[in-house]
């Protein structure tokens, strides 16, 4: 369409010879044989470059040949029924053989690289809600189970709240570089197993860690750009206190702990790539902000890249 209003009005301009050619005053639209011989076609130049020619029958013709081309390497010349008249394949079929290639079926660009997602924030700020919730909207995302040495409480179910280890297997994980990060919180090890993550990466989920404030600042070191990192807040310090209290989960003193803690996490928030306000009620929204984190991470055309 874009073509033929480019000819029409080449054609209507007073600097044109053809101004009001026969050819133009017949309806585009009879096919009656296919192919046209070329010397059907009476050749328009437009410009210097591309050659447009245009049968009796209304069918148009084109290369891009330019002088220093020489007949070998040129597309043969082959009518291309306007596609108000003919169907998709007629017209397909025609672009193919006046390019002299067929149209590739495969994907324009590559499937996205699986994504690490680092999720963190203070205390009681609703990771473990949004992570839940994310899991439930969103497939092929794999969630990290972590390994600790802490002993298992009635409930917990092992390879899916954690992977319990005794002290040993643990150091001997340590030992063998099996652990993308680790540390010993309150006389337990707790650690990111690599070969979980290798596995559903290699499977072509994106990988979700949940870690604390430390934690990222390691992952960071480790993973640099190679992950998305994002920082979870509440949208006020008030609203992260009262969350902390109504989760009933604390001793007073830990719930102190926690608070203050708070206040010194946020001061880390410029070494994240995106923030998100978990605002109160508002969890889907937060849920969703994620989501299309991931997805703009998956649109980049310079993918992160990472090897664990
Ligand atoms: N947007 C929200 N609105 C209201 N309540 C929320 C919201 N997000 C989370 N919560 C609630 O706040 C409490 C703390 O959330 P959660 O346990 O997910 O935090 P967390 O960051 O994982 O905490 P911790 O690091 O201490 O484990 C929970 O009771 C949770 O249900």
């Amino acid at each position: 369409m874009l073509f033929r209003r480019l000819c029409v009005s080449v054609l209507k301009s007073k600097h044109n010879p053809f101004f009001l050619s026969p050819i133009f005053t017949n309806p585009l639209t009879v096919f009656q044989s296919y192919p046209a011989s070329s010397s059907n076609f009476e050749n328009l130049k437009l410009g210097f470059q591309r050659t447009i020619a245009v049968n009796s029958q209304g069918f148009v013709s084109g290369s891009t040949a330019n002088s220093t081309m020489d007949d070998s390497r040129r597309p043969p010349l082959v009518p291309i029924p306007h596609p108000d008249s003919f169907g998709r394949t007629e017209v397909f079929r025609a672009l193919e053989a006046s390019l002299g290639a067929t149209f590739s079926s495969q994907p324009t660009v590559p499937d996205p690289n699986p994504l690490i997602i680092v999720i963190s924030g203070p205390s009681g700020v609703g990771k473990d809600a949004v992570i839940k919730r994310l899991r439930e909207v969103r497939e092929d995302l794999h969630f990290v189970v972590t390994a600790t040495t802490r002993a298992q409480r009635p409930g917990e179910v092992d390879g899916k709240d954690y992977f319990f280890f005794s002290k040993e297997e643990f150091i001997s994980m340590i030992d063998k570089n099996e652990l993308l990060e680790y540390a010993l919180v309150y006389g337990d090890y707790k650690g990111i197993p690599k070969q979980q993550i290798r596995e559903y990466m290699a499977k072509g989920c994106d990988i979700v860690l949940r870690v604390d404030i430390q934690g990222a600042a390691t992952l960071r070191r480790i993973l640099r750009n190679g992950a998305v990192f994002v920082f979870l807040v509440a949208e006020s310090e008030e609203a992260l206190v009262k969350r902390l209290i109504d989760r009933k989960t604390e001793s007073t003193e830990a719930l102190l702990m926690r608070v203050a803690s708070a206040r010194e996490e946020l001061r880390h928030l410029k070494e994240f790539d995106y923030v998100v306000v978990n605002k109160e009620g508002e969890l889907e929204s937060s849920v969703n902000l994620v989501e299309s984190i991931i997805d703009a991470e998956k649109a980049k055309v310079h993918q992160r890249r990472v090897v664990i």
